[in-house]
């Protein structure tokens, strides 16, 4: 199937602390697009990558079991690999934060390849306002449960956006699972 599917809690409480504390340690960067283009007018983010290996790596374990459930029981998508690290993001009020309508597949080596996406929500709902996950599969807008734990997985060809922080920050895990380009 092509529709999204949510899961209600991937990661507990104590889960989405652990994942942020992880990438304490590490630079966050400006967010590129693919293909490494930066435009300020479609995603103000700063980003950060966890490995498949070290601290991290029971993040990827879990991710795996999930796609692999999901994908048994909606998508049946023909997927090959994790081509990719999991990127966490950070979305500012200050700065503007936000990442307009866009689809992850592009152009590049990586993102050609890409066929599903995962979004977990890391951040309390008390820490921003604003900030929603925003699908558009059909023509009709869904706004994905931005409690934090919860995920949604949807093939990488929908359309998303999110929408302005207007208070506080908002992280996000994002994940991709690649396999032989849709046809
Ligand atoms: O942060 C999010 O909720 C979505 C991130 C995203 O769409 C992406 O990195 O391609
Ligand atoms: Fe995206």
């Amino acid at each position: 199937m092509l529709s999204p599917y949510s899961l209600d809690r991937m990661f507990s409480d104590t889960e989405c602390d652990q994942i942020i504390r992880l990438t304490q340690a590490q630079d966050f960067s400006d967010a590129g697009l693919v293909r490494g283009r930066q435009n300020e007018n479609i995603r103000v983010a700063r980003i950060t990558w966890l490995d498949e290996e070290g601290e991290g790596a029971w993040v990827f374990r879990r991710v795996m079991e999930v796609v692999r459930d999901v994908n048994r029981a909606h998508f049946n998508f023909a997927l090959t690999e994790f081509a990719e690290r999991a990127q966490v993001a950070l979305y500012a009020s200050d700065a503007g934060g936000h990442f307009d309508w866009h689809s992850d597949i592009g152009a590049g080596t990586f993102a050609q390849k890409r066929k599903l996406t995962l979004v977990a929500q890391l951040s309390e709902g008390n820490a921003y306002e604003d900030g929603r996950l925003e699908l558009n599969g059909n023509g009709q807008v869904e706004t994905a449960d931005a409690t934090r734990g919860s995920a949604i997985l949807f093939p990488s060809f929908t359309l998303h956006r999110v929408t302005p922080v207007s208070r506080g920050q908002r992280y996000s895990l994002t994940t991709w699972v690649h396999g032989p380009e849709f046809t």
